[in-house]
């Protein structure tokens, strides 16, 4: 028998409220609310915005995100300013300690994804992908414009590498365009609206505005219009699923509470990769 894939459609539509986070900042979280507490492999999604003196002082992390636009540096000394466009692929493994602070006088603007990591892969060394704005892989045609940040679009290959199977796009549509994008059937995907609004799935539905999340069926994959007079910004994210327990506490996600503890334990004392965290705070 052969099986007809379905187009993927919306199952779930959910508005990010702000809500404040770190010290002072403000995030609209779509992935990681109650409603939304995870959709395997992902753990949160942020819209953040940040002007100094707010800001993500110093905190620890064993998982793997990535986000834009502020300056960071890490308790091993990496750091670095991540400006608008540019795009930093942290996989924070068995441990990272760093502060995120506005680069910059004003509102500084940007996502920040959290991916989960399966239970082979949480305590690799701490790793870090930083790609320029100019060096972020980018496809248009017909209206439709797309930064490949993670996975494939319009036959294009971002050159991120990722511990598990994601795709991670940053589409502009002109009015008046739409487009199709595959979508391997066993992935978990969303969109999130950036700006503007968009009709996704099936062309009948309603537009869909700025800072809402959609949870998509599974199918090979989704139908994007742009009936309206402003071009239209969102991100559609998928990944193969990890299917593995997850327990979270804030930003340590491991399989089980016992695990959980051990970290808790290691960024107290300072051990099993966080040795650094012991004396280390930020300028
Ligand atoms: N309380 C708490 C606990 C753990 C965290 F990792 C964070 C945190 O750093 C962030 C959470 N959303 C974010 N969006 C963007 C940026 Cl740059 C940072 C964050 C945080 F605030
Ligand atoms: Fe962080």
């Amino acid at each position: 028998t052969v099986g007809f894939s379905a187009p993927r459609l919306v199952t779930k539509k959910l508005l990010a409220n702000s809500q404040s986070e770190g010290d002072g900042a403000v995030v609209r979280r779509s992935i990681g609310r109650p409603e939304l507490k995870s959709l395997d492999p992902f753990l949160l999604l942020d819209e953040f915005s940040v002007s100094p003196p707010a800001g993500f002082p110093d905190h620890p992390h064993r998982d793997c995100y990535l986000h834009g636009a502020v300056t960071h540096q890490d308790f091993a000394g990496h750091k670095g300013t991540i400006k608008a466009g540019d795009v930093q692929w942290m996989t924070a493994g068995r441990g990272i300690v760093h502060s995120e602070m506005p680069a910059g006088p004003g509102a500084q603007k940007g996502l920040q994804l959290w991916v989960n990591l399966s239970s082979k892969d949480k305590m690799v060394e701490p790793k870090y992908q930083e790609l320029l704005s100019e060096d972020i892989k980018k496809a248009e045609k017909d209206g439709v414009k797309v930064k490949i940040i993670a996975g494939e679009s319009m036959g294009v290959k971002s050159s991120v590498y990722t511990k598990t199977p994601t795709m991670f796009l940053d589409f502009t549509l002109s009015p008046g365009a739409q487009m199709h994008q595959p979508i391997p059937e066993s992935w978990n995907s969303f969109v999130y609206v950036v700006d503007g609004e968009g009709v996704f799935g099936s062309t009948g539905s309603s537009p869909i505005p700025a800072h809402h999340v959609l949870v998509l069926s599974h199918g090979d994959g989704l139908s994007i219009w742009n009936h309206g007079s402003k071009p239209l910004r969102f991100v559609l994210i998928g990944g193969q699923p990890i299917n593995e327990p997850v327990v979270q506490y804030g930003p340590f996600v491991m399989n089980t509470k016992a695990e959980i503890e051990q970290a808790l334990q290691d960024y107290r004392y300072g051990k099993n990769g966080f040795e650094m965290a012991k004396h280390w705070r930020s300028q």
